[in-house]
């Protein structure tokens, strides 16, 4: 199996929060409840080493990898798998897998499948009579009689045995015509299912580690099925023809299907030992390669470029990737010695066992016990049934290696419908006028059942036309807020509801519809700047004049004029025509975008941290008037100086409401926690004044 391109690592959350005191509800604005104690630190040698296990790995290796560079995703829990296969396995997986390929190609294409079947039947057919018909030669032209009469005898069979090849060559045309057109319909249907039920499901299922690691490993379910249609036809053709090949034998002489046995099985034999070398030898070697792989990557990313430069790192990587290099080729050189050894006992045991068939036919025709043309006929069905079977033990091999993959993608589907958002649901209003968190409880999946929520027993209201500014430090359960109003996740305890209607009850897909929101990490698409801001409204037709107006309103409009092709620029680094924006201008693209979607519910976290100043000032402005027009704004920030522009602010401690009011009623909390982060930095700029 090929090395999969990487995909993205994830990274697991470590609980940090200490128990905390309990908490005291906002009950009247503006409001303060006690400080929670300090956070605790996970412990730095609570960090799991790795420790060196694999054979071959480097000291390097070991320096900056910890070990070896093994992935940690869904698919690599098939490593291995194929080495595990065994000869009785392989038998009963067989009918099981080609049914399952028969389905993927049944759903993509039916008349293509029929014309595959019926060609690689009519092969094995074509090629049993072709073998009756050389029998009928060589009977022919090894009878007593004049050259003349023993050619005549043998004409009507030859001229079978030309049209069973023309046949074959035909059918195996219309094989690889029908395979060819299947396979890229096999492999954009299961796609299709892969995405449509991906897209589908709930956010906690893509936080969910075992789903997410399914979800990683059937994105190679659609290409491991389009080769199973390939494998699969390799694998019908060759027990087809060996099938031929045993049925003319026995009808022969009944001794020579042992004979065919006797040679098979040990190139049989053979050939699984020695694959299964060369996939261990790819699995040992693989490793390595990537660790230097991740090395050169390093040394060329334009991110560390800098980096590289002025700290002198270069040397440091290269050394190590010598080193690598080194214990990676020691490694294989001592593979391809074990290689060689297997592959002549291989080729030893297939020899012997060729000598002693060929002995024992020589033995039969000696002595008059097998006509000299059933013989020559058995000769030519011997190597044509053991050479496919050669290829039916790798083609097995291949077939069973991508059907685990395309096992994923089947389970896949069936759990993403148990993760899928449900439709239907109570209507939301198009305009809604509040929401409203009651006693709100909300503990991520997959975590620690004992560990202090994200959001604890939280109450507050989000009025309409107004802008919300949600504050607080780092962790303290800012985002989780706004995913659970956004429907992204429903609470544990309590209830949010949009103009009474609670989350969990209303149809999700409406309260998606309300709202348009430019989060930090803002997808920043590998499409044109037209599709960027239009993909805010994906389902509408581009609308120019929406566009425009939506430019404007960011300020983005002068970004696209500066673009090389305007609208039609695109962005994404690498490909020709391509153009890289800085971060301010994303940004301002990402609030455009916010804008074409137009929905009643705004929901922002930190738009301005990439804009200058005069920018962020306008923003601003431009958020005021968006509330002023009956809009609502929540906004996430850090700088307690936007915090000004907001009407309310919502101050989280750890997952606990611990203030509520406007700006100035807060700022006047003598030892309140938001005048505590505003005096931080009116600090800072005192200091930068010299105040
Ligand atoms: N997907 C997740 N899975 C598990 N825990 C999470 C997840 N996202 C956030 N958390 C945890 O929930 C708590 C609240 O995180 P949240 O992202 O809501 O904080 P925040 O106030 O938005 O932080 P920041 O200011 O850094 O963006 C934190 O303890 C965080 O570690």
């Amino acid at each position: 199996m090929p090395d999969p391109p990487s995909a993205p690592t994830r990274w697991a959350p470590t609980s940090s929060t200490s128990p905390r005191a309990s908490p005291r509800r906002a009950a009247r604005r503006p409001t303060r409840v006690a400080r929670p104690t300090s956070p605790t630190r996970p412990d730095s040698r609570e960090v799991p080493v790795k420790t060196p296990s694999s054979p071959g790995t480097s000291p390097s290796e070991h320096l900056l990898f910890g070990g070896p560079l093994l992935y940690d995703t869904g698919w690599s829990s098939h490593d291995g798998a194929f080495t595990r296969l065994s000869l009785w396995s392989m038998v009963r997986t067989l009918p099981p897998l080609v049914l399952t390929t028969v389905r993927l190609a049944r759903d993509a294409d039916r008349a293509a499948l029929r014309l595959v079947a019926a060609a690689e039947i009519g092969r094995g057919v074509v090629q049993a009579v072709g073998l009756v018909a050389v029998n009928a030669v060589l009977a022919a032209v090894l009878a007593d009689g004049g050259a003349a009469d023993r050619l005549r005898e043998a004409l009507p069979s030859l001229v079978l045995v030309a049209v069973a090849a023309v046949l074959g060559a035909l059918l195996a045309a219309a094989s690889t015509y029908g395979s060819g057109r299947l396979e890229p319909k096999v492999e954009r249907v299961a796609t299709e299912r892969y995405l449509a039920r991906a897209s589908r499901v709930e956010l906690a299922a893509i936080e969910d580690d075992q789903f997410h690691r399914l979800l990683d490993t059937a994105q190679y379910g659609a290409t491991a099925a389009r080769r199973m249609i390939d494998y699969c036809t390799r694998v019908i053709n060759a027990l087809l023809s060996l099938v031929a090949a045993a049925s003319v034998l026995t009808v022969l002489h009944p001794v020579l299907l042992p004979l065919l046995a006797l040679m098979t099985v040990p190139r049989m034999w053979g050939t699984l030992v020695t694959t299964r070398r060369r996939y261990q030898s790819f699995r040992t070697w693989v490793q390595h390669s990537r660790a230097g792989r991740v090395l050169s990557s390093e040394l060329t990313a334009t991110e560390t470029a800098s980096e590289i430069r002025v700290h002198q790192v270069g040397p440091f990587l290269l050394k190590h990737f010598r080193n690598m290099s080194a214990s990676s080729e020691a490694e294989q050189t001592r593979l391809a010695r074990l290689d060689a050894r297997t592959g002549l006992w291989a080729a030893a045991w297939t020899g012997l066992a060729g000598a002693a068939t060929y002995l024992t036919l020589g033995a039969l025709a000696w002595s008059g016990t097998m006509a000299m043309s059933v013989a020559g006929t058995a000769v030519l069905a011997i190597r044509t049934g053991s050479s496919s079977l050669s290829g039916m033990v790798q083609a097995i091999n291949n077939l069973y290696d991508e059907s685990l993959f395309v096992g994923d993608l089947d389970r896949l589907c069936v759990q993403a419908a148990d993760w899928a958002i449900p439709t239907g649901g109570r209507p939301v209003p198009p305009r809604p006028r509040r929401i409203t968190f009651e006693r709100v409880t909300f503990r991520y999946p997959g975590t620690d059942p004992d560990a202090p929520p994200a959001l604890a027993d939280v109450s507050l209201t989000i009025p309409t036309g107004r802008i919300t500014a949600l504050v607080g430090e780092n962790g303290s359960g800012k985002s989780t807020l706004v995913k659970l109003l956004a429907g992204l996740y429903l609470p544990e305890g309590g209830r949010v509801s949009w103009d009474g209607v609670p989350t969990c009850q209303a149809d999700r897909h409406q309260v998606f519809a309300r709202i348009a929101m430019v989060a930090q990490d803002f997808n920043r698409w590998r499409f044109t700047a037209r599709v960027n801001v239009a993909i805010g409204d994906p389902n509408a037709p581009i609308d120019d004049d929406r566009l425009h107006a939506a430019a404007q309103q960011a300020g983005a409009d002068a970004v696209i004029k500066d673009l090389p092709r305007g609208w039609d620029t695109l962005l994404a680094r690498g490909y020709q025509g391509g153009h890289q924006l800085s971060g301010g201008q994303w940004q301002r693209l990402g609030i455009a975008r916010a804008h074409y979607r137009g929905a009643p519910v705004l929901i922002v976290d930190e738009p301005t941290a990439a804009l200058d100043a005069r920018e962020e000032q306008r923003v601003f402005d431009q958020i005021r008037e968006l509330a002023e027009g009956g809009q609502t704004v929540i906004l996430i920030t850090h700088r307690m100086a936007s915090v000004r522009h907001a009407d309310l602010v919502h101050v989280l401690d750890r997952g606990h409401l611990v203030e509520s009011g406007t700006p100035r009623e807060l700022l006047e909390l003598p030892e309140g926690h938001f005048r505590e982060l505003y005096e931080i930095q009116a600090a800072q700029f005192d200091r930068m004044a010299g105040r």
